[in-house]
């Protein structure tokens, strides 16, 4: 996979920049890895000279691989490696700016067959070819066999589709704003549970994006304005120190949160340490989340398969909120729930590669109660 993001790294700079392939090679390395090669005077002074444009080539490459961060560029794909589950490649389709049946018909222009909407998880996994399906769960999502690449393709470039695997489209659908609402992404960076919330809430309404990490913002304002995203406004700020109270958010009545987690993705176990840290983190930011006072529903969501992240953090935060909020039992149709560990987890989601073809991800809905539900649970 170093391999693979350098060379791909490679290839898109000599294209677009007419460097000499070589170059671009060690350019794109040294970039990765942010060390600085040990390399002679030459090459360090052509490093110098081209690391600012080489940065925002590499921001360029994260926003079309739908990545935010260097390392997840050398991440192996999901469903790569030998005896790995097979993954589809998933491509929303943007309503904001074109409708299924055109996307449809553009594939089938390219030499794709369409085989209309998928009627179990078996046609998504045995999906090979040029041929490509509707999801049997999610309404805009097209499935393409694993590891189909369309990181070049003109509907990607013009922001018509978005790569972006099928866990990752739950907790927006799930939320499900309505028209005209106000509503928070509160670690929002790269941005594509925005761009996805925009495209639920018609670009009416009013987004307002949170994010820490000043590089992940500028990918994903590169991201929304190619996506065509109007209603947002984005911020670097802690979440933690966006005040409730403020009058600015008295009509938040949605909260997306999608905080910092373990990616399933890396394979390795992280030290209790560092899960304890995020654990940490997670019930706090939930718990000031759920203290905007307006709040209706909010969709909780990692992309890590540790229950101290998932079911332990909504658990805590439940019982810390008494009889205010509860878990909403979505999606029943979708075929892996939470783990047992609390009465009510199974309201919970999970996703796997093994179990729904996906990434692995955590998703739970919390809503306030009306005050004739206001009963434990
Ligand atoms: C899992 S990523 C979010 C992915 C994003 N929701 C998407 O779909 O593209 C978590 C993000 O939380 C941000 N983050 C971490 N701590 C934060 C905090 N205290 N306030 C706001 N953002 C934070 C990180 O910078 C990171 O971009």
């Amino acid at each position: 996979p170093v391999l693979e993001a350098v060379l791909d790294g490679a290839a898109l700079l000599r294209a677009e920049r007419k460097l000499p392939l070589p170059l671009a090679k060690v350019l794109v390395y040294d970039l990765l890895f942010g060390k600085g090669l040990k390399c002679g005077g030459r090459w360090k002074a052509l490093l110098r000279r081209h690391r600012a444009r080489l940065e925002a080539e590499l921001a360029r490459l994260k926003v079309r691989r739908g990545v935010s961060r260097n390392e997840e560029l050398l991440a192996a794909a999901p469903g790569a490696g030998p005896g790995a589950p097979r993954v589809p490649r998933y491509v929303r389709v943007n309503t904001l700016k074109t409708r299924v049946d055109d996307v449809v018909d553009f594939f089938k222009r390219q030499g794709y067959s369409f085989l209309g909407k998928a009627g179990s998880m078996e046609e998504l996994r045995t999906l090979s070819g040029k041929k490509f399906l509707l999801d049997l769960h999610l309404p805009e999502l097209l499935v393409f066999p694993p590891q189909t690449d369309f990181h070049d393709n003109r509907l990607y470039m013009s922001g018509h589709i978005i790569l972006q695997d099928k866990a990752s489209c739950l907790p927006a659908f799930l939320l499900s704003p309505v028209a005209s609402s106000h509503v928070i992404d509160a670690c929002a960076a790269p941005g594509n549970k925005t761009s996805h919330l925009a495209a639920i809430l018609k670009n009416k309404g009013q987004i307002f994006a949170f994010d820490l990490d000043a590089k992940r913002l500028a990918t994903m304002n590169t991201m929304l304005m190619r996506a065509g995203v109007t209603s947002f406004k984005l911020a670097q700020q802690d979440f933690l120190t966006v005040d409730p109270q403020d009058p600015k958010y008295s009509k938040v009545t949605y909260i997306l949160l999608d905080p910092s987690s373990i990616p399933s993705a890396k394979g390795t176990a992280p030290s209790a340490e560092r899960l304890q840290a995020l654990a940490g983190f997670q019930r706090k930011v939930l718990s000031h989340a759920l203290s905007f006072p307006a709040v209706q529903r909010l969709a909780y969501s990692t992309c890590s398969v540790h229950r101290e992240e998932n079911e332990d953090v909504v658990q805590a935060v439940l019982q810390e909120q008494g009889s205010a909020f509860r878990l909403v039992n979505v999606f029943p149709s979708w075929p892996c729930r939470g783990l047992a560990t609390f009465p009510g987890a199974e309201c919970c989601l999970r996703a796997s590669p093994t179990a729904t073809l996906t990434q692995g991800f955590f998703v739970a809905v919390l809503e306030r109660c009306r005050d004739q539900d206001a009963v434990p649970r």
